[in-house]
């Protein structure tokens, strides 16, 4: 659904983007994860176009953008909706009149305009309070509003620029369920940006690390969790690094109440030292990873554990 290929963008001496390749299926929840500076920002205005790479090519529902003019550009950023930190709402206009904005800019004629608002607005869950204006609302009805208004030109994809950075973490839940049942219930495709693990961890489907302008690991969470040495796994389950010498790393998905290390006691001549680990809820499934040291016969242990599909990582 989003295509981006070999984005390069510079602002004077500054490399915002090196280099950036970004895949984004259709219907997926995609985050851009990285610290400030990491070219986040300028990758999102590039992906519509508000920003010109300097080298690259970005392709979004099957037309590329790069080769677009500005009348065309214009006509295609419809398919394209954005939600910003701050909000982005006009103080002087009503919420039904922020969300109605699009739409007038479109030509819609004002019953069709009236009709898809209340709708827009019960879809966010604030229909009632077309009337009030911004500064009666809270961020989290305000960010609302946002996606109201995004979602105003029945767009195929929605970008998020940390649409929930400047919430508290009750609020923040409430968006990300909310960006949820959208990309559900609509098929919409979401790429958000955000410096938050958090919100990664419980809404994303694929994820890119990025760093100093260029990704540095990218690729499906359940895919990444799996492959070994992962700078994702590392971060969402810190454990002291480096691991000693001859200590095994355990990854496992899907059930963690199975008691594979009490089966591996049981099977075989090991005894087994935790020495840490934690288990997290990603947007899949569960998910665990454990630090042991192992004594005794461990080659055929570590076999066991492998076959059963856990990602066995031993320390040299
Ligand atoms: N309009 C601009 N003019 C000059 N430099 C810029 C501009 N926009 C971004 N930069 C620089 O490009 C680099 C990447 O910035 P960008 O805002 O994309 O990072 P980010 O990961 O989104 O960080 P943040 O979360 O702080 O916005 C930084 O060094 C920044 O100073």
């Amino acid at each position: 659904m989003i295509q981006a290929s070999g984005l390069h963008k510079s602002y004077g001496e500054t490399v915002a983007l090196d280099g950036v390749d970004l895949h984004v299926r259709e219907g997926e929840i995609y985050g851009v994860l990285g610290r400030s500076g990491a070219g986040k920002s300028t990758l999102l205005r590039c992906v519509n176009l508000l920003e010109r790479p300097g080298r690259g090519t970005v392709t979004v529902a099957g037309q590329e953008l790069t080769a677009l003019r500005s009348g065309e550009l214009n006509h295609a950023r419809r398919r394209i909706g954005m939600i910003h930190q701050h909000f982005a709402l006009l103080s002087s206009r009503t919420v039904a009149a922020n969300v109605a904005f699009p739409l007038e800019v479109m030509g819609v004629a004002r019953a069709e305009r009236e009709r898809r608002v209340a709708e827009l607005l019960d879809l966010v869950g604030l229909g009632g309070r077309g009337g009030d204006r911004p500064h009666q609302l809270s961020g989290g009805q305000k960010q609302r509003v946002g996606i109201a208004r995004a979602l105003a030109g029945d767009p195929a994809v929605l970008l998020s620029d940390e649409a929930t950075s400047a919430l508290d973490p009750a609020t923040t839940r409430s968006i990300l369920d909310l960006l949820k049942r959208l990309n559900a219930e609509l098929g919409l495709t979401i790429l958000l940006i955000t410096h938050e693990m958090n919100v990664v961890k419980s809404v994303c489907d694929s994820v890119a690390i990025m760093a100093g302008g260029r990704i540095e690991e990218s690729g499906s969470i359940a895919g990444l969790i799996r492959t070994p040495g992962s700078r994702l796994t590392r971060e969402i389950f810190p454990l002291p690094e480096p691991a000693p010498a001859g200590s095994v790393t355990l990854t496992f998905t899907g059930d963690p109440q199975r008691p594979v290390v009490s089966e591996v006691v049981r099977e075989f001549d090991v005894e087994v030292s935790i020495l840490g680990g934690s288990i997290e809820d990603l947007a899949g499934g569960a998910v665990g990873r454990l630090r042991v040291a192992l004594t005794g016969e461990a080659a055929p242990a570590l076999a066991y554990l492998r076959e059963r599909g856990l990602l066995v990582e031993v320390a040299r």
